[in-house]
């Protein structure tokens, strides 16, 4: 790996908060975590792994081991994978185990696993004894290229996306690009939906990149995957930088969302996200064709590449009319005095915010995706 690509400082305010490293191996994952745990007790401090049931069979005994041999008390709560185990009932029991286990404040959580597993260790650490560190161990490439970074944390609640939550720093990203072997196709075209949005929204040279590699980057060529992820990761890193609590261009990491999350929870969570996402994107990038911002042709560019990646760019489905999927997006976290903030293009690699999408603007958009 190229010196300097591997190694990401993520700061607020000037002030550094904390690393994201990129590597091929769990082989220096003790070294990176040792600044963490610095003037902790590696007798003393206990450690607890929080990962899903696919994982644990695949990534969680080679993590435990390293993990084991450099402190005493390492410990790994498991949950059933999948978004539908995204909510209070796991965060309940992960609270019971880590009472159950002595588990105090100055103790550490390490977030083994994708989107899910990252967004709901991270919203424990956040209340458990009103604040506990933690670590983002991302093992698909969606959380890789997004979840990881951030610190937004949270649930669904009652189906609805991410309703319960908080922003909470993790003290160290590590990610071992090698896992990516492990991960089904579908599940690493629902993470390039993330990657291509950050190019959308921010970096058209990555954008073509991505045009450009699809089959070293889906081969996962070991350059083409450090590209893409460093790629990602550096956009993800600025936004976030400039609006840690999304206040103001935060939002347009939530290009393709809007739609995508109304299109996630009408799907009772059988469409994965990046998948839902897709579709969104597909919808936004209409929207801002139709509102004579973007090309026919930068459409149908953003419509190819996405299918290129094997994610959907229509729906045929019986389960969601365009009335509800436009009646989901109003419990969006974005709506402002009853107007959804929808995220448009400018031109590929400038999006913008805008108040002025009407519902009837919505709803096209919509129709164009749901066929
Ligand atoms: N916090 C944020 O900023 C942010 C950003 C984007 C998405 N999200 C959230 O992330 C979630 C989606 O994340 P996700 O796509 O990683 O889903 P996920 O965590 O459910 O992981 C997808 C599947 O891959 C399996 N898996 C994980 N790593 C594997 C590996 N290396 N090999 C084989 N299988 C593996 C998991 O067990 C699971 O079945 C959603 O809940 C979404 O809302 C959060
Ligand atoms: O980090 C962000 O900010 C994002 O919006 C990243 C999104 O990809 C992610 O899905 C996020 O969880 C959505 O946030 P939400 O606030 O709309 O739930
Ligand atoms: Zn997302």
């Amino acid at each position: 790996m190229k010196q300097g690509e591997n190694r990401l400082s993520v700061s607020y305010d000037g002030e550094w908060i904390y690393d994201i490293v990129l590597e091929s191996s769990y082989g220096q994952l003790l070294d990176a975590l040792a600044p963490v745990l610095k003037g902790r007790n590696e007798k003393n401090v206990k450690i607890c792994i929080v990962t899903d049931s696919n994982v644990a069979k695949i990534h969680k005994n080679e993590v435990e081991e390293i993990l084991k041999s450099g402190y005493s008390t390492v410990k790994t709560f498991v949950f059933e994978s999948g978004e539908a185990n995204k909510n209070l009932n796991t965060i309940e029991k992960l609270y019971e185990y880590l009472i159950i286990n002595h588990f105090e404040r100055n103790d550490l959580l390490i977030a083994l696993g994708g989107g899910v597993v990252g967004d709901m260790t991270g919203f424990v650490a956040a209340t458990y004894l009103r604040g506990i560190d933690f670590v983002q161990i991302p093992t698909t490439l969606l959380a890789q290229v997004d979840s990881s970074i951030g610190g937004k944390t949270g649930v669904d609640f009652a189906q609805y996306k991410n309703m319960v939550g908080a922003f909470n720093q993790p003290k160290l990203v590590y990610m071992n690009l090698d896992v990516l072997k492990t991960l089904p196709k579908e599940q690493f075209a629902s993470g390039m939906a993330e990657a291509l949005k950050s190019g959308l929204i921010r970096d058209q040279e990555y954008f073509i990149y991505l045009c450009d590699e699809i089959k070293a980057i889906q081969s996962l060529e070991q350059e083409a995957i450090l590209r893409t992820v460093s790629g990602s990761c550096k956009i993800k890193r600025e936004v976030v930088q400039n609006d840690p609590k999304e206040k103001g261009e935060r939002a347009l990491l939530n290009f393709g969302h809007t739609i995508g999350h109304a299109i996630e929870k009408l799907s009772d969570f059988t469409l994965y996200h990046g998948e839902c996402v897709a579709l969104g994107m597909v919808a936004a990038a209409y929207i801002s064709f139709k509102s004579g911002n973007i090309s026919k042709e930068d459409l149908e560019k953003i419509e190819h590449i996405i299918s290129a990646y094997n994610l959907p760019i229509r729906l045929k489905t019986a389960k969601m009319s365009a009335d509800d999927v436009l009646a989901a997006t109003k419990s969006d976290k974005k709506m402002e005095d009853g107007r959804v903030k929808f995220v448009l293009l400018h031109a590929i690699g400038d999006a913008y915010i805008s108040r002025e999408v009407s519902d009837e603007m919505l709803s096209d958009g919509i129709r164009y995706v749901l066929q």
